[in-house]
Formats: C-alpha cells, structure tokens, sequence
C-alpha cells in the first residue's frame, strides 16, 4: 500500500483524488493538507486526518506521496517543503514558472527522491504533447489555443505551457519574435479562452503552404484524470529524480 496525503482536497480535482486515493485498493489515504482544521458538517471530518502544515503531516502521517492540486500560488512552497520533508511529491497543480521547475529538479535530484509533475493527467493530453513535438519540426508555424471552465483561475494553462515547451525542445530552432499575441511561451504564442460550459480543450495549430494541420484534445469529465494520476502515485515511488510531464512515464 502506498501511503498518500492530497493538498488541496476541497477543490475540484482534490476531492475526486481524495475519493479515488479512498477506494484505489494501492494506496492509504493518510491525510489531507489544507488550509483550515475541519468545520462542523464538513465532508472531511472524521473521514481522514487534516494538517494545516507539512512538517507535521510529514512526522504524524508520513506519507510515501504528496498528491499536489492547489493553486499557483500554494504549489511552489508545497513541493518544496514535500521534498525536504522525505514526501514525493505528485503535482497535478498548473502554473509552476520555469524558474521554479528548475529549482524543483536541483532539489530533488539532491535529495535523491522522486517527483512527478504532470499539469494534466489525461493520457489524451499526453499523447497531443509527444504528436505536437513530432509536428513542430515538419512544421514550425504553430500557436496553441487552450480553453478552459470560466472558474480556472490561472493562464495560460499548464498542459500548454507543458506542450509549448516540449514544442520548442523539439524544434531546436531559435524560438519565434513574438508580437504580442497570445501570452509567449518559448517563442509559441498560446491563447486562453475561459467560459461557462468549456472543461478542459486544448488545439495545437500548425500553418503551412496552402494547408493547416489541427491536434485537439478534450476532457469532458475529470475522471479523464484519475488513470493517470494514480499511474503517477504508482510511478514516483520508483524515482529518484523529477520528472516533466506524465507523457515521460507513459511508455
Ligand atoms: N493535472 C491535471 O490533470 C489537472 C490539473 N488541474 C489543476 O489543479 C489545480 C486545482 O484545480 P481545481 O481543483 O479545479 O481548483 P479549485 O479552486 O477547485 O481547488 C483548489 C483547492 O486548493 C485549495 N488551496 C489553495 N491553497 C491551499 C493551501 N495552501 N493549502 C491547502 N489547500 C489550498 C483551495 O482552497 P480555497 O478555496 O480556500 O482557496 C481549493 O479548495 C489547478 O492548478 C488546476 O489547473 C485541474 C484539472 C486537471
Ligand atoms: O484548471 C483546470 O481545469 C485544468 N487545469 C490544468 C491545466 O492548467 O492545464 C489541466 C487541465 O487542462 C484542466
């Protein structure tokens, strides 16, 4: 049984992960990280022990995995203390700056423990990743278009910010002048759409000579994530370094 704690287990994605870390028969759900102690009537009373603080989750709890699904504001500190802490860290949470991966990866590398970030889950979103990067290199022209719940609070999202990046990996070109559209990530421009209706939608648009080449990927549901969230819980505790992106440990 693998021993996992989930931040954020309120939200959207933390209380479906808090339900599936529940009945997956791999893993004890040992804690939650939260920011308040539980009120009365709360869903999580008395269902599984709530610490406001990592040191203490890690001593009391001592958890094998950290499920991160916070805000971008919260992900950065979390991880960070997770690995000083001896927890691997699994983050589904967006937003984390380049910057931040990098120090992430000194990290962890140092500690000799495993760390997943995977901005998205869904093994279709995965599979758009690894085709983008192939298609960047036959053609270079390309901008990304994510849509997204009008209640997302960050963009551009982090499966595009993940499949800019990995796109301008693969080009090994010098990245396009921006020109002020979109938010430039890596030289692509990425565009971010939020409205009522939309979940999770993500185009990758390739432009040539007289013809356009269109990936698309669609979450109509969360569960979409829930595969390969518990692949990544399963996966980080073989690892002793971080890992990009849930498209590296897909096979
Ligand atoms: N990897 C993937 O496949 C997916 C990733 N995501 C990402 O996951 C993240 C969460 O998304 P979603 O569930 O929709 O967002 P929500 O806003 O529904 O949930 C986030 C939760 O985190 C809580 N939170 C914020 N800061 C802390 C903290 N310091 N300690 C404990 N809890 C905290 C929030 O509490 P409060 O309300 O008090 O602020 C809230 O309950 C986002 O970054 C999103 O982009 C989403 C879908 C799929
Ligand atoms: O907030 C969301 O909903 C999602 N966020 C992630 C992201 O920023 O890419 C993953 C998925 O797109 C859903």
């Amino acid at each position: 049984m693998i021993r996992v704690a989930v931040a954020g287990p309120r939200g959207r994605m933390g209380a479906l992960a808090v339900e599936t870390m529940i009945t997956g028969k791999d893993f004890l759900l040992v804690g939650v990280l939260d920011r308040k102690m539980a009120e009365k009537a709360d869903t999580l009373a008395g269902a599984v022990p709530i610490y406001t603080d990592m040191a203490t989750l890690a001593q009391e709890a001592q958890p094998d995995v950290l499920v991160e699904l916070t805000n971008h504001e919260s992900v950065y500190p979390h991880t960070r203390d997770a690995i000083l802490n001896g927890i691997r860290p699994v983050v589904g949470t967006s937003g984390l700056k380049e910057e931040q991966i990098t120090r992430l990866s000194e990290l962890a590398s140092e500690h000799k423990i495993g760390c997943i970030l995977a901005p998205n889950f869904s093994v279709g979103a995965a599979l758009l990743m690894k085709f983008a990067a192939m298609a960047v290199k036959y053609m270079p022209e390309a901008e990304i278009i994510e849509m997204h719940h009008d209640g997302k609070k960050d963009f551009p999202s982090g499966t595009a910010a993940l499949t800019a990046r990995m796109m301008a990996d693969s080009k090994g070109t010098e990245p396009n002048q921006p020109d002020g559209r979109g938010t430039d990530i890596s030289g692509v421009p990425v565009h971010s759409v939020r409205l009522p209706g939309l979940l999770s939608h993500q185009e990758v648009l390739f432009g040539g000579d007289g013809q356009l080449l269109t990936l698309r990927h669609d979450s109509f549901s969360r569960q979409s994530y829930m595969s390969g969230m518990t692949l990544a819980v399963k996966d980080v505790m073989n690892r002793d370094r971080l890992i990009d992106g849930l498209d590296k440990i897909i096979g």
